[in-house]
């Protein structure tokens, strides 16, 4: 099998997929300069999500099949119920120099394994929506055909976008659940603020800069020693 790093051979990411956490990703790749926008091919069935990887001068279709032949490294971005039909799609030009990289929640390696040829090189990552502005938390698992280079490569990759940890795939979804969807819970916290400080008088503009102002800075303060405070 191919390493997608061995000395000479080039990156050649693609993703399936090419909303939120595809531009966060992929977004934070370029950003980085891990990886040329030349070296990148996005697929998506329409081109509205496409438009931003091609002004960023990456390859872009719709077909899924050509990210296969056009990438060594290849990330899943559709919604979970869509990953089966696409794996299906895709299969019969999977080969074992790809990796392949899924972010759907829910789906464990398993079942990805099942719907790919034996001996693939698959891994699970679980993005959060900070991806998008690079601020991440991710973790990611191996598949039992990828091993310590696969996850260093993924590593090297996801730090683009934010932190980012190798767990076991149990952690999956406890993350998914505290940090997918952890940023709704914060946006719903900063909402009952709001709410309460409405309902004792104060205007609703005000009450949510001191709202958003309050719950950043206290995510600030929690990551000080506390005898600096
Ligand atoms: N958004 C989030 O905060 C998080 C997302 N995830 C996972 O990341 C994955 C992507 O999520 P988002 O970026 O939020 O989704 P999204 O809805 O923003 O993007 C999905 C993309 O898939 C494309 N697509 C739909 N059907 C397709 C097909 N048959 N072939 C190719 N592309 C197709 C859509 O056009 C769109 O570009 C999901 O599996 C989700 O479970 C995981 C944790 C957090
Ligand atoms: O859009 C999604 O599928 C993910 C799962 C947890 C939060 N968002």
């Amino acid at each position: 099998m191919a390493a997608v790093s061995a000395p000479g051979s080039t990156l050649r990411v693609g993703c399936i997929g090419a909303g939120k956490m595809a531009r966060g990703v992929l977004g934070g790749l370029l950003l980085s300069g891990k990886v040329p926008a030349q070296q990148m091919t996005v697929s998506a069935p329409s081109g509205t999500n496409l438009q931003y990887f091609r002004a960023q001068g990456c390859h872009t279709t719709h077909s899924n099949i050509s990210v296969l032949y056009e990438s060594n490294v290849i990330f899943l971005a559709t919604k979970p119920h869509v990953i089966p039909q696409v794996l299906v799609e895709i299969s019969s030009a999977v080969t074992s120099d790809h990796v392949i990289v899924s972010m759907a929640a829910g789906l464990s390696l398993q079942t990805l394994e099942e719907l790919l040829p034996d001996g693939v090189r698959i891994l699970r990552m679980c993005p959060n929506l900070p991806c998008v502005i690079q601020q991440g938390a991710v973790v990611f698992s191996r598949g039992s055909c990828a091993g310590p280079e696969e996850a260093d490569m993924l590593k090297d990759l996801l730090s683009a976008c934010g932190m980012c940890e190798e767990v076991p795939e149990s952690y999956m979804d406890i993350h998914t659940g505290i940090s997918g969807s952890g940023v709704a819970y914060v946006y719903l916290f900063a909402e009952a603020l709001v709410d309460g400080a409405v309902k004792m008088g104060m205007p609703s503009a005000i009450a949510s800069r001191i709202a958003a102002q309050t719950l950043l800075v206290s995510f600030f303060l929690t990551s000080r020693p506390t005898a600096a405070l």
